[in-house]
């Protein structure tokens, strides 16, 4: 499996801005029919998410605003968030730097150990083919690199690679602008559920589980035969996500039917996890998501994860249940 991690470090490609040379897929990276993107049939027009601007002077609309998306669409866009686009910028280059270091460098912290704290790999899902009831391994069209971060110790950063030179840096003053905006988000959520400001996060625990995770989808010759992350949710409370700008890729499930999350310039996207729906009780959604590959551009993200205390007892928040909103988990 970890050959696959090295295999775009061989491409062309070395710039995610611009075209470059789509590598070939491999047999195993192509999904069963019935789980392929079917990207004709995703809509480009109608539905759009929600995009907040979290500048807006007015408090109450905010929260009623976060609100109606957390419960419509379980994922929305926010602009003037206060992280400057200039360390937006870093932080992405920096990433792209990562999964550009040479492939030797990467192989030492190449590991399928999920206890690992730092580490690249090659996600891969398990599938069963038509006609073979065997399940076979799928790799996603894309190479992840995974370790923990914290809003206000930098001690994590002491674990990260030394190479590329500038990524612990960036990171690290990235890590505290976007506790920031998680504590933010987590009190208007709070509030928008009926509940005093600080009562989610209280319930996440004094040592919330920070994972990040930086993702890098290289050109693919064929997006209709591949994925770059298969469909899931994420398992956290939130998540909060920097992707290269102008670059097409995520989309969200919405009645049925899936949407493409236009990019808008400096915005970062905000998922609910699973954490958020159980304590909400069910009303607001842990998304599902995928992202679906390109044919002539790379694309690279940066998910930053806040979860619960390990300690942490997750349930329905008491005041949601009643007798028209039975608890639910
Ligand atoms: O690349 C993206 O836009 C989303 C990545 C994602 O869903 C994840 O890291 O959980
Ligand atoms: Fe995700």
């Amino acid at each position: 499996m970890s050959g696959n991690v090295f295999k775009w470090a061989n491409s062309d490609d070395n710039d995610s801005s611009t075209s470059s040379t789509a590598v070939s897929l491999t047999p195993n990276f192509i999904l069963p029919v019935e789980r392929r993107p079917n990207l004709a049939e995703v809509s480009k027009s109608g539905d759009s998410v929600p995009i907040i601007d979290m500048g807006r002077g007015d408090i109450d609309g905010l929260i009623k605003e976060i609100a109606k998306a957390s419960e419509e669409y379980g994922l929305f866009l926010i602009i003037n968030h206060g992280v400057t686009e200039e360390l937006c910028e870093s932080m992405l280059s920096a990433v792209t730097d990562l999964f550009h270091l040479p492939p030797q460098v990467k192989a030492r912290l190449v590991s399928d150990d999920p206890t690992k704290d730092v580490r690249f790999c090659n996600h891969f899902r398990k599938a069963e083919d038509k006609g073979d009831q065997k399940a076979k391994k799928f790799s996603m069209w894309s190479e992840v690199f995974k370790h923990s971060w914290h809003p206000a110790d930098d001690s994590f950063a002491e674990l990260l690679p030394s190479d590329p030179p500038n990524y612990r840096r960036v990171v690290t003053a990235y890590a505290k602008e976007i506790g920031f905006v998680m504590s933010l988000l987590l009190n208007l959520i709070s509030q928008g559920l009926g509940l005093e400001g600080d009562v989610l996060q209280d319930r996440l625990g004094k040592n919330p589980l920070f994972r990040a995770q930086a993702n890098y989808y290289p050109p693919c010759s064929n997006p209709d035969l591949t994925l770059g992350w298969d469909v899931h949710t994420d398992r956290d409370a939130l998540t909060v996500v920097l992707p290269t700008s102008n670059m097409e890729g995520l989309q969200i499930m919405k009645d049925n039917k899936w949407i493409v999350v236009d990019p808008v310039p400096n915005a970062l996207i905000v998922n609910i996890g699973d954490q958020l729906q159980v304590l909400s009780n069910g009303k607001y959604k842990s998304v599902l998501h995928r992202v679906v590959t390109n044919e002539h551009h790379s694309r690279v993200s940066l998910a930053m994860f806040y979860g619960p205390d390990k300690d942490a007892l997750i349930g329905p928040m008491e005041n949601l249940i009643d007798n028209q909103h039975p608890q639910l988990y």
